[in-house]
């Protein structure tokens, strides 16, 4: 039975929090009317494998917070294992061609969205985050992840080619060789190997204090005036935008090349084969 005591900290939490009307399916949106602040979390179940709606869904919750002048945007997941498996590997494997195109813009989008957000933007990675689940959280400004996670971009051991916006996020984030190692060794790092690079900026012990954490960060921005801090964001972001906007045609092409390679289609039926045979064994 619930006790009293948790009782009431749940309605003290659900005064100062609302939910936006227009929250969509696979990704819940909450406001918290007290700071302002919007926490945006990943809901599909089981992993958050990035799809076409889960990625449409998430460029729609950026958006509207932006638009509805949040403090601040907070990612995080549904789900205490998995913050994000990147990519759904079976939206690339025998994929539908058109909709192969759609996957690869919407996470376009949602890079372009989440990179230049006006907000200040945090992760709270409440599980593992390879690949597109890596992108999504260093595309933020702050990190924090849960002891005995998984962390990294590992496209290059999938055999595929880490797109320009993962290099944009780690040279963000990380000194330029080490970011350059470890994309071109696909490196999956532990909490604490994350933590000693400073591909995370810290480690919380629960994800209700991994959020406090990205809150406290946010906070930071309080006194600061809105507009002079996302122009001053922009000017060191705004080079990589503009380099990805020219090359996102191409991208594309290439992404839809790529998939479309026999020894690759091979390659990806091997790899999701591994993870289903993973739980049956
Ligand atoms: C010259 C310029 C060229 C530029 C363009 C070229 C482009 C080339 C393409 C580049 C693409 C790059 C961008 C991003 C890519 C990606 O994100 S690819 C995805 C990579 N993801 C992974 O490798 C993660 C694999 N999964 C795991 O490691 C684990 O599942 C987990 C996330 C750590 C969770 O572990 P656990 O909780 O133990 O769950 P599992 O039992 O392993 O999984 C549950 C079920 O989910 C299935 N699954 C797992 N990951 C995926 C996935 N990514 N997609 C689809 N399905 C996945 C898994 O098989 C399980 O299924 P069932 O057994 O059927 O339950």
């Amino acid at each position: 039975m619930m006790s009293s005591m948790s009782l009431s900290r749940m309605l003290r939490a659900a005064s100062v929090c609302r939910t936006m009307s227009t929250a969509t399916k696979l990704t819940a949106v909450e406001v918290n009317d007290k700071t302002g602040i919007a926490t945006v979390t990943l809901s599909r179940p089981p992993i958050n494998a990035l799809n076409v709606e889960l990625l449409h869904d998430l460029y729609q919750s950026i958006k509207e917070i932006e638009n509805n002048k949040s403090r601040g945007l907070i990612l995080t997941s549904s789900n205490d294992k998995v913050f994000s498996a990147g990519l759904d590997i079976n939206e690339m494997y025998r994929p539908d061609k058109d909709r192969a195109r759609l996957l690869w813009t919407k996470l376009q989008d949602v890079w372009l969205a989440l990179y230049g957000c006006a907000l200040p933007t945090a992760a709270a990675i409440n599980g593992h985050a390879p690949a597109g689940g890596c992108l999504l959280a260093t595309s933020c400004e702050y990190r924090v992840i849960l002891p005995q996670c998984r962390i990294g971009l590992n496209e290059i051991q999938l055999g595929l080619v880490p797109p320009i916006f993962c290099m944009f996020n780690f040279l963000n984030v990380l000194p330029r060789r080490v970011a350059e190692r470890a994309l071109v060794q696909g490196r999956i790092f532990t909490t604490e190997q994350a933590l000693q690079i400073g591909l995370v900026d810290d480690v919380a012990s629960s994800k209700e204090k991994a959020l406090e954490k990205c809150s406290q960060f946010i906070a930071t921005f309080a006194q600061t005036n809105p507009l002079a801090r996302s122009l001053t964001k922009l000017k060191f972001r705004g080079a990589d935008l503009q380099r990805f906007e020219s090359e996102r045609t191409n991208e594309l092409e290439s992404f839809l090349e790529f998939i479309d390679h026999p020894q690759m289609q091979e390659d990806l039926g091997i790899y999701l084969e591994g993870l289903k045979k993973k739980n049956r064994n």
